[in-house]
């Protein structure tokens, strides 16, 4: 058997959310490696600390990954765990994308106190989100409802909605699952009604390029399919030079040997919506990506972006 004399570090950020997932690592990896001992090292970020600003206007989701890769980089972690679906197209020079986990349920899910799905709600409802791509979609589906900023974490949005500020919120399926709130989700927003985000309920793990004894330990925790999906759906958002808050959809299922890619782009007022699918080689997911981006600009996604990036300078 393998001696483990040093702990393995996993820098965490400290929303229930980010603690369950770095649990969730720490808990795989010492069932794959008895007598290792993984140590979680919790830090605020600034995205944690700039919570009352849309976050498409205060720089996307960096904000919330800076300081846990200064840990790495410094030597006082060693992995970082994510959600796919906040992690940028780049990282910072030393560091990479070393593994993606099994994917949770990918779906965004309805949630309410008194309705039991979006098509349920009366005319002029509230629903509470902050992610251009769920507004511009369900705004296309229900011109009639209102859609309000929601912001803060998971627990921070079900306050809110329980404090009646919204007659029902959109959240990743995934987060309410993981946070063993199940009974939250009172119906599953289809990806026919909405696409997901690129990467949405997957788990991603963060090292140092050149840290072999890391990559060692995480090498059990990749899920093929998972990454085949992921890298279809983040190569076609990186063509689209979506790296922060953009109304962009991607969602990748894998069929034997082919993926099945459907992308989306929409107008923020959900006026314009532009849907486009590819399938083809799971040894070409990524070019995959790629050229659905590629339809996706020819289309008019350049126009609708442009507009979107335009109004955020
Ligand atoms: N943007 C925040 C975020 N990042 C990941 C998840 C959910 C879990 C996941 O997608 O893996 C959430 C909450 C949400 O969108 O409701």
């Amino acid at each position: 058997m393998t001696q483990h004399t040093t702990p393995l570090r996993i820098a965490t950020r400290k929303s229930a959310l980010a603690l369950w997932q770095a649990e969730f690592v720490k808990a795989e990896l010492e069932k794959h490696h008895p007598g290792l001992v993984v140590e979680l090292v919790p830090m605020t970020t600034q995205g944690d600390i700039i919570l009352d600003t849309p976050l498409a206007k205060i720089g996307g989701k960096g904000l919330f990954v800076k300081e846990l890769e200064q840990a790495m980089l410094d030597g006082r972690a060693d992995i970082a765990v994510h959600s796919m679906k906040d992690v940028p197209v780049e990282f910072p020079e030393g560091l990479e994308l070393h593994t993606i986990c099994e994917r949770e349920d990918p779906r965004d899910a309805f949630v309410s106190n008194q309705f039991a799905s979006l098509d349920e709600l009366p005319l002029g409802a509230v629903v509470g989100t902050s992610s251009l791509r769920r507004q511009c979609q369900i705004r296309a589906l229900r011109p009639d409802l209102v859609i309000k900023d929601l912001r803060g974490n998971v627990n921070t949005r079900l306050a809110k909605l329980d404090a009646g500020e919204f007659d029902a919120i959109i959240l990743a399926a995934a987060g309410l699952i993981r946070l063993a709130m199940p009974e939250r989700i009172r119906s599953y927003i289809t990806p026919e009604q909405s696409l997901p985000a690129n990467g949405q309920g997957a788990v991603g793990i963060e090292c140092r390029i050149n840290d072999a004894r890391t990559k060692a330990l995480l090498a059990p925790l990749e899920h093929q399919v998972t990454r085949i999906r992921v890298n279809a759906e983040r190569a076609m958002n990186r063509r689209l030079e979506g790296g922060c808050q953009v109304p962009i959809g991607a969602y990748a299922e894998v069929q034997g040997d082919e993926v099945w890619l459907r992308g989306l782009v929409g107008a923020v007022d959900g006026s314009q919506i532009l849907t486009a699918e590819v399938k083809g080689a799971v040894a070409q997911a990524e070019q995959l990506g790629v050229n659905l981006a590629e339809t996706l600009l020819s289309m008019g996604a350049d126009t609708i972006l442009a507009a979107v990036y335009g109004a955020k300078a």
